[in-house]
């Protein structure tokens, strides 16, 4: 590895663990603690003045340009850089004035304001070299992503799927409290630790524009709302969605709900229902855009979580899904497949759905009336619950003599017993990565480029979607 035994003030970097469109991630450990770090060196200026369709080779470039950097930084410090650090607080503190004349601090700064949050990556140090600014942020090993191509890690165990999902939830909640807006939600950008806890990262296309262009923020196109694709690049330039004329901007926040109608088909489906949300592109979004009960032929969906998805996937902005009303109807749902493991789910309990939903302490408006408690399998499920975690289902269970289960969804039979079995999902069509172009917002006109080819791209266009076959 090039950068091998190279030091950064205290931080002893191992390997390269991320390359993306304008930084470079490594693994790195505190000589003086043995802690293990992720540093994602970002160059200045280098999300400034780009536009929108960049491809693979240009990404390429600017990771080679950024290495290339670095290089001379270790050789003309002969492998030990000392550089200072920057109080956190200025940056977290720094006006869009300041971001346009050093606009690669505006994701640090943005990701400052909410990083206090259980469920989003902590940054430790911000260190300023001549050539490039080090974030030092806790590691994670594993990526959601990986977790659901390559592990298989959800298919089997629905509570698991709760959990993470909650946790997303919560994590974007609190961003949206504090007029962040991520728009880049995606397995990759949401890291794992050992317990499976979900950490969000990446906020590089991060706003605080609560509208943003529909032509200028382009994220991965798999998880980007439709408003935000099918515009009119005419003089208008107003979107026009299902005959609906939209505001010429989109809003920020009904985007990042969108994402994660698609997160969660990923988690339960190991699928992405199409490539893009843009009828005149994406056959398959084309025939959902017409008919969204297509959705239950493509995917092995219960009647209740079709219900659920087809509120968050609404094509008019306006009319998605809140973000409190998704985490509560996630938290009591009973089946997410009409076969498999996934078939029946247990309801959480409140005191769980309070742990994942709010781990903050903050209020939270669960309702009682829509609680079910009956997770005496939790164990049995290979629960994903901490065992506090448990121990507080558990209690709850001893309390609660009514075990039967109650399905929202009477029409799903339910065929798989949902416990040990593998399942009978297909699964054989690769969860694509994100590898198109990706710029930032918005009103200050900040773009930057993301086209990581990942090594599931091969697996997925092989594969294809089912969904093609409605096409024909
Ligand atoms: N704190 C971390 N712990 C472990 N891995 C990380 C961490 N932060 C980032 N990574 C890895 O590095 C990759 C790239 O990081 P990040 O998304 O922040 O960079 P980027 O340049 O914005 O990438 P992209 O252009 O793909 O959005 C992530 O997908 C993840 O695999």
């Amino acid at each position: 590895m090039r950068f091998n035994d190279c030091r950064i003030n205290n931080y002893l970097i191992t390997s390269q663990i991320g390359e993306g469109a304008y930084g470079l991630v490594y693994h790195a450990i505190d000589i003086r603690t043995d802690k293990e770090y992720a540093i994602k060196a970002v160059v200045e200026g280098s999300c400034v003045g780009r536009e929108t369709d960049n491809s693979g080779d240009e990404t390429y470039q600017n990771s080679a340009r950024l290495q290339k950097k670095l290089d001379k930084l270790f050789q003309d410090s002969k492998d030990i850089v000392r550089v200072p650090s920057i109080d956190l607080k200025s940056i977290e503190n720094m006006s869009e004035a300041n971001f346009k004349k050093l606009p690669h601090y505006k994701e640090i700064s943005l990701h400052l304001r909410v990083h206090r949050h259980k469920n989003i990556v902590t940054i430790h140090e911000v260190l300023q070299s001549a050539i490039c600014t080090f974030i030092v942020m806790d590691y994670y090993p594993n990526d959601l992503f990986t977790s659901i191509v390559d592990n298989r890690h959800f298919i089997t165990n629905g509570l698991l799927v709760k959990k993470v999902f909650l946790q997303i939830c919560s994590a974007l909640n609190y961003c949206h409290e504090h007029g962040i807006y991520h728009c880049d939600i995606k397995p990759e950008n949401l890291l794992l630790d050992a317990d499976d806890n979900v950490f969000l990262c990446d906020f590089g296309l991060s706003t605080t524009s609560t509208y943003i262009k529909p032509n200028v923020c382009i994220g991965s196109s798999y998880y980007m709302p439709p408003e935000r694709i099918s515009f009119d690049s005419g003089k208008g330039c107003s979107s026009k969605i299902r005959g609906l004329k939209l505001r010429k901007n989109c809003s920020s926040c009904n985007g990042d709900l969108w994402s994660l109608g698609i997160i969660l088909i990923n988690l339960t489906c190991i699928r992405n229902p199409w490539l893009k949300a843009d009828k005149g592109e994406d056959n398959t979004y084309y025939y959902f855009s017409k008919d969204p009960t297509v959705l239950k032929q493509i995917l092995p969906l219960s009647n209740a979580f079709y219900s659920l998805l087809s509120k968050i996937l609404q094509v008019d902005p306006k009319k998605r899904m809140h973000l409190q009303e998704i985490m509560k109807e996630i938290s009591s749902i009973t089946s997410f497949t009409n076969k498999g493991p996934l078939s029946k789910v247990p309801p959480l309990s409140k005191a769980v759905y309070e742990k994942l939903a709010n781990p903050m302490g903050t209020a939270s408006n669960f309702s009682p009336l829509r609680q079910r408690t009956y997770m005496e399998n939790c164990k049995s499920l290979s629960c994903p619950f901490s065992d506090d975690e448990y121990d507080v289902v558990h209690q709850k269970k001893d309390d609660d003599h009514d075990h039967d289960h109650d399905h929202d969804d009477s029409s799903d039979n339910g065929t798989g017993s949902g416990r040990g079995s593998l399942g009978t999902l297909e699964t054989d069509t690769g969860l694509q990565s994100s590898f198109t172009s990706t710029s930032c917002d918005s009103d200050t006109e900040c773009p930057k480029t993301s086209n990581k080819i990942s090594l599931f791209e091969k697996k997925f266009n092989e594969l294809h979607m089912t969904a093609s076959s409605l096409t024909n």
